[in-house]
């Protein structure tokens, strides 16, 4: 292997994650070497973190996020979760700063293992998430979506996380809904400009959402944590719920909390499965010897 980076594989909640360490190096993960990991099942994933120096002397690192199908996101708060129990192994550091394309966010390692990431100010405006076109109002807009017959899949709640999400409202179980089938479509519906990240939410309780998620980019995830941020803030805005919820999605649950001054804290665990070292041109990668199952 030409020049090998250290990676670990990890989830979220079932959110599949690679965290890849590429401090020290000038070159990105490419996107074949991601197609590449993305189709060996061992490490499949649906998002790679990747861990650069500071863009700035002094300042923070700066984490790149790759969906599985190679496009860029700006958040991904199972994969920050991630990256946070990655380097508090390593430092023995609790509280962390980094940042993303979306801008600088904060997080800490708590005493229980559980993390806890500032996921920022959540956005509702039509150009900040973004629309094709104007809407006034956010909290529920109307789609035009043909071949979906169910009238609840038609008018979703939209909010920013620094990444675009749509959020379907349901009475009914969620698994009730082949998300699989319309969440493509939905996720590429002309009116999101940028795609979107897809979810179904039942209120269960004044505190608690239940929720499934198609991924832009990544498609059925078990975890998806900006969409439980963004379900969250949805549900406060439109009475559903106060601001502190627990979203469980099929992974587990995750306590979200929209604070007075705006800003979403996240928190859940972090699992370690296996670490190695790939090959960031290529994907080519070997599991260490002491993490070999
Ligand atoms: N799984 C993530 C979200 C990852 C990014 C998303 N698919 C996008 O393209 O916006 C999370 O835990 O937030």
């Amino acid at each position: 292997m030409a020049s090998a980076a250290p990676f670990a594989k990890m989830n979220g909640l079932g959110n599949d994650i690679i965290v890849a360490d590429m401090r020290g190096r000038a070159d990105r993960v490419a996107p074949a070497a991601a197609v590449t990991l993305a189709a060996d099942p061992a490490t499949k994933f649906d998002q790679i973190m990747a861990i650069h120096d500071s863009r700035t002397p002094g300042t923070a690192n700066f984490i790149e996020i790759i969906n599985s199908d190679g496009s860029m996101a700006q958040a991904c708060g199972n994969g920050m979760r991630c990256v946070v129990q990655a380097l508090a192994a390593e430092t023995g550091q609790q509280l962390f700063t980094f940042e993303t394309v979306a801008g600088i966010l904060t997080a800490r390692e708590h005493e229980d293992g559980t993390i806890s990431v500032d996921m920022g100010v959540p956005r509702f405006g039509w150009q900040d998430i973004p629309l094709e076109e104007e809407f006034r109002d956010t909290r529920m807009i109307e789609l035009q979506v043909g071949p979906i017959d169910a009238p609840v899949l038609h008018s979703p709640s939209v909010a920013s996380m620094g990444n675009p999400h749509a959020v379907f409202w349901v009475d009914n179980d969620v698994w009730t809904y082949e998300l699989d089938r319309f969440g493509p479509l939905l996720e590429n519906h002309p009116v999101f400009p940028e795609r979107a990240n897809i979810s179904i939410a039942q209120v269960a309780a004044p505190d608690a959402i239940t929720i499934r998620t198609w991924e832009r980019g990544a498609g059925l995830t078990r975890a998806c944590g900006s969409a439980a941020c963004a379900v969250a803030v949805s549900a406060a805005r439109t009475r559903r719920t106060g601001r502190v919820v627990t979203v469980t999605v099929p992974g587990g649950p995750l306590h979200i909390e929209w604070r007075d001054d705006d800003h979403v804290i996240m928190t859940g665990p972090a699992e370690w499965e296996f670490s190695g070292t790939f090959d960031p041109a290529t994907g080519a990668w070997v599991r260490d010897t002491e993490s070999a199952a």
